[in-house]
């Protein structure tokens, strides 16, 4: 594996250095959430998550990639981080995003797709070359892109789905474990924008839009949880289940307060996957176990540099 700290230098140096931003996921903001699990999540797993008792959640959407001024009207990805903070000092962490997919396979995949599009020192561009060269040998990081094309704007971040892309297992109070892989679906339905709304609505609409859902109280998402059959792929983020697997809901997420700019619970913490409560797992998939050094790389810089959201 690529060791963690060449790994946060190379977005760096590919996405560029935004001091005190996340190294992705930098234009965002803090919400707070409230989570109510549901007794088919009681169902499949012990955790104190689905016990039905109302979980404080702190929440954080934000536009992929590393730039705090990436637009919000393009076809690009949405993330919806969260942190249950569960009874007894546990905590469930997740960073989600608006696509099935993930845009690697592997640690050493992502590791090379950054290189390969790293702007060339003079011309300021990336060589298309290189990065044809890569995909070409790669292909499984295009698919994250078709997606992204293949779809309209986001009308709001509470109107998109959010998936955890990675394999998850669940075990009950007898022991028995399901496996899958789950996804966050807007209770009002996914709502789009036409390609001339997008235009008109501007490049910094999401954040307002958000803080007037959750006024009128329209943003909650239904946790759902698609499973896994024998033989289903749960080791690679660029593989979804397959279409038509059984799919079960554990639970609802109101989105209940929205922090000023640049401000909030989310700020000065990192969203690591791998931390999850008891009666939850990660399936043995080498990206998901990837994700924790370099989070916390990100997290040390940018608290170093002064957090800015
Ligand atoms: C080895 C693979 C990966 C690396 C090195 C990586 C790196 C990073 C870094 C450095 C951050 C900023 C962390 C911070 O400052 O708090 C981040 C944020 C994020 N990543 Fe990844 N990532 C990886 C894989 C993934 C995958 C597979 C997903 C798909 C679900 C994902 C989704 C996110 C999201 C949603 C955020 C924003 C979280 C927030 O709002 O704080 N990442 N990633």
């Amino acid at each position: 594996d690529p060791d963690p700290i060449s790994m946060v230098n190379q977005f760096e140096m590919t996405a560029g250095k935004f001091e005190g931003f996340r190294r992705s996921g930098a234009k965002g903001v803090c919400a707070t959430g409230e989570f109510v699990g549901s007794p088919e999540g009681k169902n499949i797993s012990s955790s104190s998550a689905f016990s039905g008792n109302a979980i404080p959640v702190i929440v954080r959407f934000s536009v992929g990639g590393a730039n705090p001024k990436a637009a919000d009207n393009t076809k690009t990805q949405r993330n919806l981080a969260l942190q249950f903070n569960l009874p007894n000092n546990e905590f469930w962490q997740m960073g989600n995003i608006s696509a099935p997919v993930f845009g690697s396979a592997t640690p050493e995949q992502l590791f090379g797709r950054l290189q390969s599009s790293q702007p060339d020192p003079t011309t300021k561009t990336a060589d298309p070359a290189k990065v044809k060269a890569f995909a070409d040998a790669n292909p499984a990081v295009l698919l994250q892109g078709k997606y992204f094309a293949s779809k309209p704007v986001p009308a709001s971040y509470a109107s998109t789905n959010y998936w955890g892309v990675h394999g998850f297992g669940f075990t009950n109070a007898n022991n028995e474990k399901v496996w899958g892989k789950w996804v966050f679906e807007p209770v009002d339905g996914v709502q789009t924008l036409s390609d001339e709304d997008a235009k008109s609505k501007g490049p910094n609409f999401l954040f307002d839009e958000l803080r007037q859902r959750v006024a009128s109280g329209k943003a909650s998402f239904n946790f759902n949880l698609e499973i896994a059959q024998a033989g289903d792929v749960l080791d690679n983020a660029t593989v979804p289940l397959p279409e038509g697997r059984k799919k079960i809901t554990l639970g609802v997420l109101k989105v209940v307060s929205v922090s000023a700019d640049g401000t909030g619970p989310c700020l000065s913490i990192t969203f690591d996957p791998n931390i999850m409560p008891k009666g939850v797992e990660g399936a043995p998939d080498p990206m998901l176990r990837a994700r924790t050094a370099p989070y916390a790389i990100s997290l040390g810089r940018r608290i170093t540099e002064g957090s800015k959201q």
